[in-house]
């Protein structure tokens, strides 16, 4: 029979972890499994503010106070670098968002028994759950729900819709797909919607592509001061105060790189950012967020350089990388194997890497250390609070040749 054990720390999937590694869904670190097989909570165990919780795929360690999800954020990054034997200079201290500071999301709205849910789904399963209450958007954005929510409720028959909501700098963007507009109706009726809403935008995709309804001035998302056109569905960093603490990061760092490349730009986060003396090539495969990158730098006069380029199927060379005196990367959740294989072998002196998933990072890592870098700076960063999702930002430096 197993003994009573204390929780010690929250693993990878948000379970607690005894000290025999036995795994406990929902205990936090200082909970105690009983001989019984009950569960005695401890001085870190915090009621989740969310009724929802539980229930709710959105968050996953509402139970865990303040100090043990710092310490998660932390354990998750400082792990995957110990993992692959990577020596870290300084673990810098952790950044947690707050609540309420989400400022883009994806949502469904169901019709269940002839009334809307709209919600996040449940955790591993297709149900969506209707949400009454969040924890984690911005006011904005749940507004937004509640609106979309009474819009619904006047409607007949079954839907599916998926929403997807961004906090841009005129008010909130909404993309709606699958939600069938028919007659003369229902097409007043969602104008009324965006109208009295004061929404940004609004997108309907019926199957045919998405289709702007409602735009009454062109939404933009402001970056580092520089106004940037904000193409519908664009990756935003997934809150405000989380972008301004990787975009300080890559600041402090890179403060005296006379030549810069921002790889996987996006919209230019990164770039706008430090362009000013630093010139900055920004290469980024979405067509749109290309676009809007090179249109801003041109009418803003920003020193960056934004080229369309897939970086998984065409990395930049080994010639390429070689003119910049740093590189900035911030792929997708895969990483960048075959960019960071070139990266290895290149003269660039400061490598920034910026990323969404401590375990491709760590692969990637290894292989800039085996390179000749060393990994001098390292910081956690928990923009989806209360989730097991996790980001990081590291400096890489080139170990100069006895
Ligand atoms: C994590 S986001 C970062 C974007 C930007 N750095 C920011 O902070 O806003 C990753 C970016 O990589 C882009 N991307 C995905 N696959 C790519 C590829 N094969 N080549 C170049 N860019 C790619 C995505 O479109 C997205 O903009």
């Amino acid at each position: 029979m197993s003994k009573a054990s204390e929780i010690l720390r929250i693993a990878a999937k948000g379970d607690g972890i005894t000290a025999d590694g036995r795994h406990v869904a929902g205990a936090v670190p200082g909970d105690i499994m009983q001989d019984d097989g009950t569960l005695q909570r401890g001085p870190r165990y915090v009621e989740a503010p969310c009724r929802h919780f539980g229930k709710c795929g959105g968050c996953q360690l509402q139970n865990a106070d303040e100090q043990s999800l710092a310490d998660f954020v932390t354990s998750r990054v400082a792990n995957a670098a110990e993992g692959q034997g990577i020596a870290v200079g300084e673990l810098l201290p952790t950044h947690l968002s707050p609540p309420r500071s989400r400022r883009r999301a994806t949502l469904h709205a169901i019709s269940s028994g002839g009334k809307p849910l709209i919600g996040f789904r449940e955790g591993g399963s297709h149900k969506v759950v209707g949400l009454t209450e969040c924890h984690i958007l911005a006011p904005e954005l749940f507004d937004t729900i509640t609106a979309l929510r009474q819009l619904l409720a006047r409607r007949r028959g079954k839907y599916a819709v998926d929403i997807e909501l961004t906090l841009v700098d005129q008010g909130v963007d909404c993309s709606l797909k699958n939600l069938p507009i028919e007659g003369l109706e229902q097409t007043e009726g969602i104008l009324d919607f965006a109208r009295e809403l004061g929404l940004a935008r609004l997108t309907l995709d019926q199957g045919y592509g998405p289709e702007t309804l409602w735009e009454p001035e062109p939404a933009t998302i402001t970056l580092s001061g520089t106004p940037v056109s904000f193409p519908s569905g664009a990756f935003l960093q997934a809150t405000s105060d989380g972008e301004e603490i990787l975009v300080n990061d890559a600041r402090a760092w890179l403060a005296e790189a006379a030549t810069v490349a921002d790889l996987f730009s996006g919209l230019g986060t990164f770039a706008f950012a430090l362009a000013g003396k630093t010139k900055v090539l920004a290469a980024e495969a979405a067509r749109d967020a290309h676009f809007a990158c090179k249109s801003a730098a041109g009418i803003f006069r920003k020193p960056v350089h934004s080229i369309h380029r897939d970086l998984f199927r065409n990395p930049l060379q080994l010639d390429e990388l070689n003119r910049f005196s740093a590189v900035l990367l911030d792929p997708p959740r895969a990483g960048a194997r075959d960019q960071v294989d070139l990266l290895a072998q290149s003269t660039v002196e400061r490598v920034v890497y910026v990323s969404c998933n401590p375990s491709s990072w760590a692969r990637d890592a290894k292989k800039l250390v085996d390179g000749g870098y060393r990994l001098e700076k390292l910081r956690a960063v928990g923009q989806f609070r209360w989730s097991t999702h996790v980001e990081l930002t590291s400096l890489f430096v080139r170990n100069v040749a006895e």
